[in-house]
């Protein structure tokens, strides 16, 4: 009787001068349990959240939560002071952005860090409508040679859920399948994986894997693309572009759509079909895009080359921290240029009038 007069009559009597202190309160208890269930970033820095990597009786802070990783003996050849990996491409940007290219890498030592840091990797897939014929082949040679050895989980965005094969895949990986509308348009479907793949990384991707790897659907895995191509936000050069000059670049021309790019600017033209970074940056990157196409779309304008265009702009005043050789990402129509030491991924053959949506087919001429 007693507790149940209390409860009531002290609910009732809270004094307006409470109000600061329990806001404060709840903020400390909001941002633990946040800390406490979540892996996300918010929370109260220095805040009494103990952890395993806590050797005092303090409370650990970020900094003592810092793991080392340190590599074992290994064997490999040294690296030349006086002799660059590459002579024929270049293999830094004037930002320090490493170029990836065959030969200018050792994958072993990457594959150890990247184990001893408990990599995971997300690659987000779209197949919607009739891009669903692609996901068999795609997946199976993915199985063959993406992150091979490394944590993967297939996220594959698609209006077809039924229509999605069972895969055996090998022991760390899944597939999760994430169901979603197909727009009219084959442009639409195109520009919209940026929405998607924003939405996503909030509601899956941050709580699950540590990187993001998004390409397009319609291609091939043909050799190894493992952790050398992961970083904080990566693209890839384009390969009808890695040799053009900035005036020549199918960047957005027009000054009125949010992806227009002056002739005068522009470093590469980086391919739709391959970026990727931490979920963090990919996050950002997709929302900025998505944002920016909706900016467009409001005044009537769709970017000349979709989302391909928009992310082209955001390249240019966020710089990729890494950037892929063509060799992630060729096309045979391209030919065999000496350059290229290997591809890894390559686009397969479709035919544009009968995958993509009808009076929507033809492309329009880059050269
Ligand atoms: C390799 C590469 O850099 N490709 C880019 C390029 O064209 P592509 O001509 O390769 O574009 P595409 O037809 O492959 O469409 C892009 C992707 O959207 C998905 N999709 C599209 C339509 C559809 O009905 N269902 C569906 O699932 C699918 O994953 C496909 O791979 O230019 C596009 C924008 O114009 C995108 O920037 C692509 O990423
Ligand atoms: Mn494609």
């Amino acid at each position: 009787m007693k507790l149940v007069r209390y409860g009531i009559s002290s609910a009732a009597s809270i004094q307006p001068r409470w109000i600061p202190w329990i806001l404060v309160g709840l903020t400390f208890f909001s941002a633990f349990t946040w800390n406490t269930f979540n892996r996300g970033e918010w929370n109260l820095r220095g805040m009494c959240a103990c952890t395993e990597y806590n050797t005092t009786q303090e409370c650990s802070t970020d900094l003592d939560r810092w793991r080392e990783l340190q590599l074992p003996r290994m064997k490999y050849n040294q690296p030349a002071t006086l002799t660059q990996s590459r002579t024929d491409v270049l293999t830094l940007t004037p930002w320090f952005a490493p170029i990836v290219w065959e030969g200018t890498f050792n994958r072993d030592i990457l594959n150890e860090q990247f184990k001893r840091m408990n990599v995971s990797i997300g690659l987000t897939v779209f197949a919607i409508k009739k891009y669903i014929v692609f996901l068999q082949h795609f997946i199976e040679t993915a199985e063959m040679f993406f992150m091979v050895g490394h944590k993967v989980n297939y996220y594959v965005f698609t209006d077809r859920p039924n229509e999605v094969p069972k895969f055996t895949l090998a022991s760390g990986r899944r597939l999760v399948i994430i169901e979603v509308m197909g727009y009219k348009r084959w442009q639409e479907v195109s520009v919209r994986r940026m929405e998607m793949i924003h939405d996503a990384s909030r509601k899956t991707f941050i709580n699950e894997v540590d990187y993001i790897v998004s390409v397009d659907v319609d291609m091939e895995f043909t050799d190894f693309i493992g952790v050398e191509i992961l970083s904080e936000r990566f693209g890839t050069l384009h390969p009808g572009f890695y040799g053009s000059q900035r005036p020549h670049f199918t960047y957005e021309r027009r000054p009125q759509s949010e992806a227009y790019i002056p002739e005068d600017e522009g470093d590469f033209y980086y391919a739709g079909g391959f970026f990727g970074g931490s979920v963090r940056e990919v996050y950002q990157l997709t929302g900025q895009c998505h944002k920016a196409m909706m900016k467009d779309k409001d005044r009537g304008i769709e970017a000349i080359w979709q989302d391909e265009s928009y992310l082209n702009k955001y390249f240019l005043y966020h710089k990729p921290t890494k950037i892929l050789s063509p060799e992630y990402l060729w096309d045979n129509g391209m030919g065999s240029p000496a350059i290229l030491k290997k591809k890894c991924f390559r686009a397969v053959w479709k035919n544009h009038t009968a995958i993509r949506s009808k009076r929507e087919t033809q492309k329009k001429n880059r050269a």
